[in-house]
């Protein structure tokens, strides 16, 4: 054997068995992260499912998480009107687990009621991303006292003589928007929702910054608000990416914020020269001032402390973003709503001519606002069939012994629905129709406060309700005598779609002309 082709085949021996130890090495260092990877992705699948069924107990829901750990959650992407009735129809609670999030669903108007009314065990829950949008220092977040004496401070802002003062701002916007609704649907019937959601946004607008915000900055933020709705999605992506809605979202909320720290300042100068109070804004200052000027003359504390300009920003685009979404939804069903069924308009008419004494041009009052019983029970009725909050997150913050049965556990979703309730056929006959007499004097619907939550109820019951009720009276009340207007019905008018809050899916076809006032003169 010549030496070098022995130390030769001597060396391929060598590689040969060291590349069968490498390979085995490597099997077995693969074997096992791909062994460890798939024991840790069973036990993760299993105990999610375990956690699931503990937390689920005797309540109604799916028996295990179909899609591991995620569940349901690409259907709480794009959520559907029908999914969420017929979990509310499944039992009075029921139960839905999304990745590590567990939520329990209550359904009858008791338990809604009762979670409603449960400050000590639940508080609101906001999605992550709303700390991000509405700022981790906004009051919405604080809980209990803090909260509640917050909140006091704020009553004021929606007495009845506040919402004297709003009034005629009120009208001037909607002197505007009726001459661009007929203006926009001049040449057709068009899609009026986001029309809607403007008119509102720039009524808000008004009304919380009187005439310290600028057309401009009115047109800007009314045209961009749908950015914050989509950003503020039950289902978001958490981290405020760039170019992502959450982003869009953040720097339209940011921009509007700057702007109303800006009326702040203007509202505290007008208010610091005792100029009248003409909006929301001012009302808050003033009443600021006189605290001070009280506690001053007298040596006492101060009933309001002083609030910065970044601080009433902050709350008043509260405000805007509580009232924005419902306000839009109400607004639309409301003129959808009226428009098909022509009786109703025109008894709304004949009250708005007889509150005006005959005179369609007179400006609106609040005496004439009490007068006006007939589309008073229209604007209840639209908010009772489509009540634009159908429900409202809350979170435990301890375990919750909901029902004699069922324990809510710490950390998990509470949801009280406000649409069952609404819909409650012991309380309104023939529930699914548009009926304004039902809320007539001793009817059993007017006498059913217990199942009226379109508002909510308890600690956080809505600040605006008054104000949202009066703003739908009076909005529909002059366009019934300015404007004549048709509604194009299609197979998606009564379907229910839900962004936010909810809208017809054909997102309300509209076409609006003028009235001859001097035609409708008494
Ligand atoms: C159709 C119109 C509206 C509807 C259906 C509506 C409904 C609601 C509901 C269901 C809640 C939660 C209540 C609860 O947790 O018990 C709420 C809270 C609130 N709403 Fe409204 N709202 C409307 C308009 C407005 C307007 C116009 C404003 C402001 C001017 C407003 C300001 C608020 C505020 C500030 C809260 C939070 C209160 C708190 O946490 O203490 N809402 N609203």
């Amino acid at each position: 054997m010549n030496s070098t082709a022995s130390a030769g085949s001597l060396g391929s021996d060598a590689i040969a068995g060291s590349k069968l130890v490498l390979a085995l090495e490597w099997i077995q260092a693969n074997t096992s992260f791909w062994s460890v990877m798939l024991t840790l992705i069973i036990g993760i699948v299993v105990y999610d499912q375990v956690n699931y069924l503990i937390k689920k107990g005797s309540i109604v829901g799916p028996t295990f998480k179909i899609w591991p750990i995620m569940g349901p959650f690409l259907e709480s992407v794009d959520p559907k009107f029908e999914e969420y009735y017929n979990k509310w129809m499944s039992g009075p609670l029921s139960c839905v687990s999304v990745f590590h999030k567990f939520v329990v669903i209550a359904s009858t108007r008791d338990l809604a009621r009762k979670i409603l009314t449960s400050p000590a065990y639940v508080k609101p829950c906001v999605v992550d991303v709303a700390i991000k949008i509405l700022r981790p220092t906004n009051w919405v977040f604080l809980d209990g006292k803090a909260h509640l004496d917050y909140r006091k401070g704020l009553n004021n802002l929606f007495t009845r003589k506040s919402l004297g003062i709003y009034l005629p701002h009120q009208e001037n916007i909607y002197d505007q928007y009726f001459d661009r609704f007929v203006n926009v649907s001049k040449n057709g019937p068009i899609p009026f929702m986001h029309e809607f959601r403007e008119i509102n946004c720039a009524v808000s607008l008004r009304t919380f910054c009187g005439t310290y915000i600028t057309e401009d900055q009115v047109r800007i933020i009314a045209d961009n608000y749908y950015k914050i709705t989509a950003a503020l999605e039950l289902v978001n992506f958490p981290i405020v990416l760039p170019f992502t809605k959450t982003w869009y979202g953040k720097k339209c909320a940011d921009m509007t914020m700057d702007i109303f720290a800006k009326c702040a300042a203007m509202s505290k100068k007008a208010m610091a020269e005792k100029k009248e109070v003409t909006c929301t804004m001012d009302a808050w200052i003033k009443a600021m001032n006189d605290s001070r000027d009280e506690a001053e003359a007298n040596g006492t504390k101060r009933s309001i402390r002083e609030f910065t300009n970044k601080e009433i920003s902050e709350t008043i685009f509260t405000f805007l973003f509580a009232s924005q979404d419902a306000s839009s939804s109400a607004t639309t069903w409301l003129f959808q709503l009226v428009a098909d069924n022509p009786d109703v308009l025109e008894k709304i008419r004949a009250e708005q001519l007889a509150v005006r004494g005959g005179d369609p041009t007179k400006r609106i009052t609040l005496d004439m606002v009490d007068e006006m019983h007939y589309t008073n029970m229209v604007v209840k009725e639209c908010l009772r069939l489509r009540p634009p909050v159908l429900m409202v997150p809350y979170v435990a913050k301890k375990d919750y012994p909901i029902s004699e049965d069922y324990t809510v556990p710490k950390g998990a979703m509470v949801i009280p629905t406000l649409y069952p309730s609404l819909h409650d056929p012991e309380v309104y006959d023939q529930p699914e129709e548009f009926i304004p007499e039902r809320w007539e004097e001793g009817t059993t619907a007017s006498k059913g406060h217990k199942n009226w939550l379109v508002f909510g109820t308890g600690p956080h019951v809505c600040l605006g309700q008054k104000y949202a009720v009066m703003h739908f009276m009076t909005m529909i009340g002059k366009a019934s005598l300015e404007l004549e207007w048709s509604h194009t019905i299609t197979d998606l008018s009564e379907k229910i779609k839900v962004f936010a809050t909810i809208f017809p899916q054909d997102d309300c076809i509209l076409q609006f002309k003028r009235r001859d006032l001097h035609a409708v003169a008494a």
